[in-house]
């Protein structure tokens, strides 16, 4: 299937704004993803506990920041996203919770050039599976690196593959019955339309091996279930 181009990645989410500025109703179809953004955000504090800077890759209405920020505040918030809907709504929303500065960035991250060893703290949720080529995800990954400063961390919460067909198969079918239980057959249906459309993940392991290649001292991994999972890399 041909999938979708990032202009159409961008008008999806251009008119999914609402459901992504409520964290109890916009990530139902995300296995954990409140146990993620918690976990993610913790140990963001527990690895640089005197962080200035954030960049939230991907920031949709703002969630990973916000929660972010309520347990670091104040900090001084660089926004990434495709869409200029999620990033208005995410400015306002930012900017009613810290002193710091907030800057958006419209565009897609492949094309952003980013300062170098600037950023205490990377968060990219539920964006990383929009990459397509290994040549995208080297290139987005040794960015992200070089714009940390020593000490930092780039932390992932997002949609997985398993390196193997049989555990792949496995973790799918998981991920099936989850979204049977929660919406029923058609809407698992609905939820695996759009990835197979829209997604190309990778796996944890492919994630963790390149964040190695590309410099990070140490690696961590927070949690995963079926083809979910967070986990991160330390400068
Ligand atoms: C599933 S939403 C997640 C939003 C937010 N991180 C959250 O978890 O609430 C993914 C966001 O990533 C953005 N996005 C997708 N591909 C991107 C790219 N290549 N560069 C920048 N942003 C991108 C989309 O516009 C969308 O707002």
């Amino acid at each position: 299937m041909k999938k979708s181009t990032v202009t159409e990645i961008r008008e999806r989410f251009d008119n999914e704004v609402e459901r992504f500025s409520n964290l109890e109703t916009g990530q139902v179809a995300t296995m954990d993803a409140k146990i993620a953004l918690e976990l993610i955000t913790c140990t963001a504090r527990a690895v640089k506990p005197e962080a200035k800077t954030i960049l939230d890759l991907g920031c949709g209405a703002g969630n990973y920041t916000l929660k972010m920020l309520s347990k670091v505040p104040d900090l001084n918030c660089t926004l990434i996203d495709l869409s200029q809907n999620m990033l208005d709504k995410a400015q306002e929303r930012v900017s009613a919770a810290t002193n710091g500065k907030v800057e958006t960035i419209q565009g897609d991250i492949r094309d952003i050039e980013l300062p170098k060893n600037h950023f205490d703290i990377i968060l990219a949720g539920a964006v990383l599976h929009h990459l397509r080529e290994d040549s995208d995800w080297e290139m987005v990954f040794q960015k992200l690196y070089d714009s940390l400063t020593p000490g930092g961390c780039f932390l992932i919460s997002d949609l997985l593959i398993q390196d193997h067909p049989g555990v792949n198969q496995l973790v799918w079918k998981m991920y099936a019955n989850y979204l049977n239980d929660h919406g029923g057959g058609e809407y698992q249906q609905k939820v695996f339309d759009y990835i197979e459309k829209e997604d190309t993940p990778r796996s944890m392991t492919y994630q963790l091996d390149l964040m190695k290649k590309v410099g990070f001292s140490s690696t961590e991994i927070l949690h995963k279930n079926a083809c979910f999972g967070a986990f991160g890399g330390i400068k």
